[in-house]
């Protein structure tokens, strides 16, 4: 679903211009439309009906308040990795008993918030992890829910950085391992078993790599109930790609069917963690057109984004694709579009054929997954705003930061 498109050469989000958002909130501005989330979710949530699931959006891929609060309303789980994301979460108005705790990482402090506060479950990454959760469980006099994260070594054939699956990735437990470290929990006071996760990479875009790992969970599954250890969900994880050029990535319902079938005759709720699926495609990043600035060498346009604002391109080399929000007629150029901060590797799209003058408009599309929330002050820049379109309605779900906010910290100058 795209709910970003032209109306009389210009480029709206849902029935809001984009040249009016800018003109209302300034730029850099991310817009993200909640009728895209909405529709991302139920087809998720969709494919599953009629068996029992959880929908769990992984906050990490945008945490905005707003975009929380859509998904809570529409009775979504959330995948959290920190304290942080549990209360985001809690006062977007998101249910604890539809979360799942992932990261390698928790520290106490984050295992006792999630247990004082009744999450659905903790996906535990290391054998050391499940010790220390059994202690934090048993100070607090609780059981801990709990599925490990098996590491089931299969390739998702996606961008290094953002694959978690293979051996040598830091995250989960080695399948060949998981068995005796799910015997260990079964004997754990304070612990109690309930499922199986995995999360083998972001942005895939076959089928074979989930199938593949599905495959090793349930033979995994099998071998748990031959020691009479009773696995109640799959956790899935997330990682099914978008399109951001010319990708094709399988529909939600050709994947869900898939994941359905193999799973027939067997008593297993599904949990599925998607993030860049949910919001990558409902958000833009509007920018402005500072300089362009022609050398012997390279057409630049000098825009008010930054690598600060999206990381994407200069991380991964990302390719996200950048529109005029008001096309112009004329001669394109190449253009290299850059930001202000002072780096090389500040730019977010390199050679489009662009016909600009200075002060217009464009927005860098499917950067509503991993865009704000990777952001950072580099440069001492201010965060961009964030604004909601929801029909003909724009709201600013979170305003610009301003300096004195960027100060605040750091009043103890030294004697
Ligand atoms: C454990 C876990 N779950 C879910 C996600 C969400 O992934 P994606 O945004 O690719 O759906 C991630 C990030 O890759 C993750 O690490
Ligand atoms: N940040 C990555 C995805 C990482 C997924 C986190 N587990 C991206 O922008 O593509």
């Amino acid at each position: 679903m795209n709910t970003f498109e032209y109306r009389d050469g210009s480029l709206f989000a849902e029935g809001v211009a984009l040249s009016a958002i800018a003109q209302r909130f300034g730029t850099p501005t991310y817009v993200y439309s909640r009728a895209h989330i909405e529709a991302q979710y139920r087809a998720y949530a969709d494919a599953l009906a009629g068996m029992p699931h959880l929908v769990c959006y992984a906050v990490k891929a945008n945490s905005n308040l707003g975009v929380l609060n859509v998904l809570a309303r529409l009775g979504a789980g959330f995948d959290i990795v920190s304290s942080g994301e549990l209360e985001r979460v809690l006062a977007a108005g998101g249910e604890p008993n539809r979360i799942v705790f992932s990261g390698v990482g928790k520290s106490r402090d984050d295992m006792r918030r999630a247990l004082e506060v009744g999450v659905h479950c903790f996906n535990v990454e290391s054998g050391v992890e499940l010790e220390r959760l059994q202690k934090v469980a048993a100070e607090m006099d609780v059981k801990a829910p709990v599925s490990l994260r098996v590491n089931p070594d299969v390739d998702a054939g996606t961008h290094p950085y953002i694959s978690t699956g293979l051996k040598e990735n830091k995250f989960g437990i080695d399948i060949e391992q998981a068995e005796a470290v799910y015997a260990r929990a079964a004997e754990l006071p304070n612990i109690e078993v309930i499922g199986v996760d995995c999360h083998i990479g972001s942005q895939l875009t076959t089928l074979e790599p989930f199938l593949d790992a599905l495959d090793r969970l349930l033979l995994l599954v099998d071998k748990l109930a031959a020691r009479s250890i009773v696995i109640k969900h799959l956790d899935l994880g997330g990682g099914l790609g978008v399109q951001y050029r010319d990708e094709q990535p399988p529909q939600v319902g050709e994947y869900i069917a898939a994941v359905r079938k193999r799973l027939a005759g067997r008593d297993l709720s599904l949990v599925f963690e998607p993030g860049r699926f949910i919001v990558a495609n409902g958000g833009v990043l509007l920018t402005q057109v500072e300089y362009l600035k022609h050398t012997e060498h390279k057409d630049f346009a000098i825009i008010d984004a930054a690598m600060n604002d999206l990381i994407r391109p200069a991380l991964y080399q990302a390719w996200m694709e950048v529109s005029a929000v008001q096309p112009r007629e004329g001669e394109a150029r190449n253009y290299d579009l850059v930001g202000p901060i002072c780096e090389t590797g500040d730019f977010l799209a390199k050679d489009r054929q662009l016909v600009l003058e200075e002060g217009d408009l464009l927005a860098v599309r499917s950067a509503g997954a991993y865009g704000f929330v990777m952001s950072s002050n580099y440069n001492t820049r201010g965060r961009a705003a964030e604004v909601m379109v929801d029909g003909e309605q724009a709201y600013e779900v979170r305003r610009r930061e301003t300096l004195d906010e960027l100060f605040a910290g750091e009043s103890r100058l030294p004697e």
